[in-house]
């Protein structure tokens, strides 16, 4: 029996898994079963067969896919980040490949037929998102991402994005034209200096400190002015959030137990993660709203108040979807939302709106930077469109057509999140492969996104690639940073618009060089969370004319 086999006896026995685990890792397994098997009264062998069940899904359907750790599926090989098991695994099993990923049978595919029945056709089949490790159907836990609309499940996300979706019309973009460059000209300051000191320039604190006051200032009119101070709560905790490790103790703690650990916290009020984060954004949001209250006529027309405004009319401002908007066919309600849901949904743009768009911009300046040939054609169109005022208005910016290349092939080759998910609510089958309810497809953006077939010579930065010919010619689902379908990127406009104003801000009075610690072509990328470079990356700024 399993159970009563020495390890040595374990590794001869089965055949790839065992190969090529580490012994110390086969003792650690070891341990922990036999920990395990005393913690619930189990004896060994049963619980042995138990795990090695619990991982045989996909062999028992003939999916082929790396061989799982009998403790944790695939969910450690996160560790090596999402860019890297996605290629090699898709070199090696194709298309459609069976993982496990927090407990659960997870399949990546990069076939885009069966990702457009996933994402797009038979969207009702897959509304949401895998579950996080214990999260359970109309969470009631108090935590503020629990109410968070990309948690959020079903009819209540339905309800909830509906209401949400008129905060990022056409003409509420147009609105936040005036806070973009509001902060672009603070930002301003801040390049001269650098280009006045002839100090490289660190692009990542300059970018983040510039999305950040950007977001702030949007989402509840604050001005948090991160740009100057660095330790500012909101970068403090928003960084905080975005840097959680797999190894990190509550991590591991929360994939091991996550059904024991949520019921724990929600019985005795805790939180294992981010509960300063949450205290803070919680008061700072209470209170702008209690001020709103006080004094309505003040109101600004950032989200917050779009969603205030949600509170009061429950039929809201339907003149004001846009069309393109409603093509989502939610088939939702648009509903009040609680007060605890509007905090949510403000937190929830901060941390989406400030470090994707950060590390999107500063890839574009960087990319820029060693490629000056690209940089000037910037220049040019930004001469052609601007004329001599500093603001730049909504209407400049729907001519900015190549910036807008240079941001699209920017997030190509360099996509802040590296897979989206979905999570099977009805079984089905998409040309031959049966999805049960409660398997998660992940698509794998790196992989599509470095596809040869879709993108030749995939490591080039070549904006020409977003040209409407060349974009005509390829399938949209070959483009992912933002997800696709009734359930992408909520904030995809407001992100796009804000990167293409900074860059021709920015571009219009400075010029980019790389510094001499400047990393090369292709840019290494870290491995875990999202998208971000290994090394800080520099650049040396001047004044154009
Ligand atoms: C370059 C910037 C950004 C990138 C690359 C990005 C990327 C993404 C991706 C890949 C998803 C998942 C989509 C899917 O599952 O199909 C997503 C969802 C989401 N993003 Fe963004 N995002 C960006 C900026 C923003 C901004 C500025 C906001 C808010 C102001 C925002 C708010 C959200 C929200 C609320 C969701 C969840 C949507 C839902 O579940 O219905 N994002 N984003």
């Amino acid at each position: 029996m399993v159970g009563q086999l020495s390890v040595g006896q374990l590794s001869s026995r089965s055949t790839v898994y065992w190969s090529t685990v580490r012994w110390s890792t086969v003792q650690l397994v070891n341990c922990l079963v036999g920990q395990l098997s005393k913690l619930v009264n189990c004896p060994r062998p049963v619980l042995f067969r138990f795990l090695k069940h619990r991982y045989s899904y996909w062999k028992n359907r003939q999916i082929q896919g790396p061989p799982p750790s009998l403790l944790f599926g695939h969910t450690m090989a996160l560790k090596r980040g999402f860019k890297t098991i996605d290629a090699e695994w898709t070199k090696e099993y194709g298309s459609v490949i069976g993982t496990y990923m927090f407990g659960k049978p997870d399949l990546i595919i990069s076939d885009l037929e069966i990702l457009r029945h996933v994402l797009v056709k038979d969207f009702s089949h897959f509304v949401n998102r895998r579950r996080r490790p214990g999260q359970k159907v109309g969470d009631e836990s108090n935590q503020l991402l629990a109410k968070a609309l990309t948690v959020l499940e079903g009819q209540h996300w339905k309800d909830v994005r509906k209401t949400i979706t008129p905060a990022f019309t056409t003409g509420k973009m147009k609105n936040m034209v005036h806070i973009f460059n509001e902060c672009l000209k603070i930002m301003g300051d801040i390049v001269s200096e650098y280009a006045l000191e002839k100090k490289s320039m660190d692009l990542k604190n300059v970018c983040g400190g510039f999305t950040m006051d950007t977001i702030a200032k949007a989402a509840f009119a604050i001005d948090v002015d991160t740009q100057r101070d660095l330790n500012n709560p909101f970068t403090k905790f928003a960084k905080e959030i975005f840097a959680l490790k797999l190894k990190d103790w509550r991590v591991i703690l929360l994939l091991l137990f996550p059904e024991t650990l949520a019921k724990l916290q929600s019985m005795f009020n805790f939180q294992l993660l981010f509960a300063e984060a949450d205290a803070f954004f919680t008061e700072t949001l209470t209170k702008v709203i209690n001020q709103r209250a006080k004094q309505p006529k003040a109101a600004k027309p950032d989200f917050l108040q779009l969603l205030l405004n949600a509170l009061e009319s429950e039929q809201g401002d339907k003149s004001d979807i846009d069309s393109e908007i409603v093509h989502e066919n939610l088939n939702g309600k648009r509903i009040k939302l609680t007060l605890r849901e509007t905090i949510a949904q403000c937190f929830l743009f901060i941390l989406g709106g400030y470090e994707t768009s950060a590390v999107t911009l500063h890839f574009a300046l960087y990319l820029l930077a060693l490629h000056p040939d690209i940089q000037e054609k910037c220049v040019d169109e930004i001469n052609q469109v601007l004329d001599a005022t500093d603001e730049i208005t909504y209407e400049h910016v729907q001519k900015l057509h190549y910036i807008e290349q240079v941001v699209l092939e920017t997030l190509r080759m360099y996509s802040p999140v590296q897979r989206i998910n979905r999570e099977c609510l009805k079984d089905i089958t998409i040309d031959g492969l049966k999805i049960e309810r409660g398997v998660a497809v992940s698509a794998p953006i790196y992989v599509i996104h470095y596809d040869e077939k879709n993108y030749p010579n995939p490591q080039m930065f070549d904006p020409d690639r977003f040209t409407p010919e060349a974009k005509a010619q390829r399938d949209p689902l070959s483009y992912l940073p933002f997800g696709f379908g009734p359930r992408n990127c909520i904030g995809m406009r407001f992100a796009q618009m804000e990167i293409k104003m900074a860059l021709a801000f920015l571009i219009k009075r400075f010029s980019f060089t790389p510094s001499d610690s400047s990393a090369a072509m292709p840019i290494k990328i870290s491995r875990e969370g999202l998208t971000k470079p290994e090394t800080l990356l520099f650049v040396n700024v001047q004044f154009r004319n």
